[in-house]
This record gives structure tokens, C-alpha cells and sequence, in this order.
């Protein structure tokens, strides 16, 4: 069976449309759906000075891949006209109104996963709706109380306690209750997505030095320390708090099958120096399937045609590989 995917190319003024024309230069064995402004894709294509041919998606009509050089696009119309590398505020709504549809068709089945692009999340502010990313965004449309951001590359996967929110809020929001329904989320879909039957999850501390005994902050020995004792009775395997300096070497790594750090710039870094344009983005306990690039938008580079596809191409491969799993046990 054919499966369908949706892709979000993200902000229209970013590298997002031109990655997609890019990666429909090739046939894939999915029907890929743009959920775009098919206007805004032939534009870019010309802009590349390549071809892209934009057909029109039917869910009624049978499941097939587009050939290589063409894409299906389930139609959003843009705000405003498309400047390639100019943020314009009258696209907000725009970009807010694929990943609305996209999210609704993803929990309606139409498709098996969502892949996104890469979105501004200021000019969408700036457009007058609150949005700090897509993981909460998909977390709200699908009333999902606690999702997890997990980046992966090869050899290393770094899932995080808090997302997009400010550094000074970071502390009150380790609770116990968050900490621990981030882990067990972290632990379950190891085990169910990626197939590890006990994962081994090496826990970040939050303070320099894991607090050094307290005398650098107190959240390990409040918070995060009870957290992953009272999970490892249950069966778990979480170690730590370590310090988050010393805890990204092989010696430790090459033992764990993930490492779940307290906030974004904690464990974002290291995952993006080690594997930046080779990473993918996976959001877990979603009731769908969703994955994304690990990079934004790069105005500088959009419409220029000098732009990296490894980690859209990563991400719509493993979406693939993550919706055929869930077809194939469901
Ligand atoms: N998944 C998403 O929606 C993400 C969105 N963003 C958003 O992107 C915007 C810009 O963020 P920045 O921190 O400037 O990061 P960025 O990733 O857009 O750019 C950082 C640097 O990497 C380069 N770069 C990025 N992707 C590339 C690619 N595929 N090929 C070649 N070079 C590439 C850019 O040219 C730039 O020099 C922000 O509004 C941010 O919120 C950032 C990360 C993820
Ligand atoms: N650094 C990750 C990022 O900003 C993407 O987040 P999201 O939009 O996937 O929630």
C-alpha cells in the first residue's frame, strides 16, 4: 500500500520550498503532498532554474507516487506575494494554516506522518498569533497534554524536559510531574518507534556540575534525582543527574540509547555539532507520526539554490520508516 505523507515546506520566504523542489527532483516510493501554495513552488522552481511539475491531490483517488520532477500538492493560498528571503508578516496565517491542515488530516488518517519545513517563528508573532514552535503547536491541535523533542543523528539522540520556552523560566518548569511524563514518553516510544526493548537514558543535570552536592543548585536533589529514582523502581533505566559537561564523551554514549537533556541549548548544540544537515527532529507522543529538519529557515540562502537537503531528505525517510512500521502493526 502507498502510503501519503504530508510536507509542510514551512516559511515561504525560507530554504523550506526550495528543499522540497530539490528532493521532488528524485521519484520516491510514497505519495508525497506538499501542503502549500502550488503558486509559491513554481515560482521557487523558476527561481532554481528548475522544473517542478504541481499536481492537484485527490484523497479520493488511489495512493501513487509522483514521478521524479513532480510533487502533489493539497492547496493553501498565501497571504501576500512571495519575496524569496523577505519576511512578510501578511504569510503568518499562511504558514499557521498548513500545519492546521496538515495536523487535522494527519488525525483524520488521510496521511500516515507529517514532515515540516522549517518556520519563522517570530514572523508568525509578529503576525499576531502566539506560537513558540511546531511541538506545541501539534501538542494543542491534538489536545496532547505532554509531547517530547527529540533530535537524533547517527549515533546520538537528545531528547529535551522544556522546548521553546525562556531561560529564566527553565528551572520552575522542571517539576516532578513533567520531568517524569517526559521520561516515561522518552522510554515508551524507544521501546515502540525505534525498537530498543531497555532503553538506557542518561539524564542531564540542570545546574553546573549536576549541582555539585547542592552547593551549585538544588533541582537535582529536589526534583530530578526522586523523579528518576521513583522511575527506575518501576523497571526504568534513567542514570544520572550527570553533569552536562562531561556526559556527551563516547565512553558514556556508546552505553546509552539516549540522552534526555533539562533545556533546548543544553543538548541541541552537541547534537547540531556532531550531526548538523544529517539530524532529524521527531516529535514523540504525538497521536501521529510528525518529523522535521534540524535546521530553520536560512533567509540567506533561499532561492540561491546553494542549500543542504540531508536533513529534509533524512527527515521524509523516516517518516517513511516510522508510518510503515505503524501500517505494518496496526
Ligand atoms: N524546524 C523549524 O521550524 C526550525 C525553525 N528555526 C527558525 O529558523 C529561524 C532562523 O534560525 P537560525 O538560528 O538563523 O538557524 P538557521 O538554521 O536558519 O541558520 C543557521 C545557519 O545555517 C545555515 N543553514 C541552515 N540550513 C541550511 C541548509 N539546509 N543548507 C545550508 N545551510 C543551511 C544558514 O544559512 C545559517 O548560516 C528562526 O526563526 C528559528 O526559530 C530554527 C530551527 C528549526
Ligand atoms: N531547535 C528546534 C526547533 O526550533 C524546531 O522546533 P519545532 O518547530 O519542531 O517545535
Amino acid at each position: 500500500m502507498t502510503l501519503r505523507i504530508a510536507i509542510t515546506p514551512g516559511e515561504p520566504a525560507g530554504i523550506g520550498p526550495d528543499l522540497l523542489i530539490k528532493l521532488a527532483q528524485k521519484a520516491w516510493s510514497e505519495q508525497l503532498v506538499a501542503v502549500a501554495d502550488a503558486a509559491l513552488l513554481t515560482q521557487r522552481a523558476a527561481e532554481l532554474g528548475l522544473s517542478i511539475k504541481v499536481l492537484p491531490f485527490d484523497p479520493e483517488a488511489v495512493a501513487t507516487p509522483a514521478p521524479a520532477g513532480a510533487i502533489y500538492c493539497l492547496q493553501v493560498d498565501l497571504g501576500a506575494p512571495v519575496v524569496a528571503g523577505q519576511l512578510d508578516e501578511n504569510n503568518g496565517r499562511y504558514v499557521l494554516d498548513t500545519l492546521r491542515i496538515a495536523s487535522e488530516k494527519n488525525m483524520d488518517n488521510t496521511f500516515a506522518a507529517v514532515v515540516t519545513g522549517p518556520v519563522h517563528k517570530g514572523i508568525i508573532n509578529r503576525a499576531g498569533i502566539a506560537f513558540s514552535g511546531h511541538t506545541e503547536y501539534f501538542a494543542l491541535q491534538s489536545n496532547t497534554s505532554h509531547v517530547v523533542m527529540m533530535l537524533a543523528t547517527e549515533g546520538l539522540r537528545v531528547a529535551l524536559v522544556t522546548t521553546h520556552i525562556p531561560l529564566e523560566y527553565v528551572s520552575r518548569a522542571i517539576t516532578t510531574e513533567r520531568l517524569s511524563k517526559v521520561a516515561r514518553i522518552l522510554h515508551q516510544d524507544l521501546q515502540q518507534k525505534f525498537g530498543i526493548a531497555e532503553p538506557r537514558i542518561l539524564v542531564c543535570g540542570l545546574n553546573p556540575h549536576a549541582g555539585e552536592d547542592g552547593h551549585l543548585g538544588r533541582e537535582e536533589i529536589d526534583t530530578i534525582r526522586p523523579a528518576l529514582e521513583a522511575l527506575n523502581r518501576e523497571g526504568m533505566h534513567f542514570i544520572g543527574p550527570l553533569p552536562a559537561d562531561t556526559l556527551f564523551q563516547a565512553k558514556y554514549l556508546e552505553n546509552a540509547d539516549a540522552v534526555l537533556a533539562m533545556y533546548h541549548d543544553q543538548g541541541l548544540p552537541v547534537l547540531k555539532y556532531k550531526g548538523f544537515g544529517n539530524s532529524v527532529n521527531i516529535t514523540l507522543g504525538l497521536p501521529f507520526i510528525r518529523t522535521s529538519v534540524d535546521h530553520g529557515t536560512a533567509l540567506d540562502l533561499a532561492g540561491t539554490g546553494n542549500v543542504d537537503v540531508g536533513s529534509f531528505d533524512l527527515a521524509i525517510r523516516e517518516a517513511i520508516k516510522l508510518a510503515t512500521e505503524k501500517a505494518q502493526n496496526t
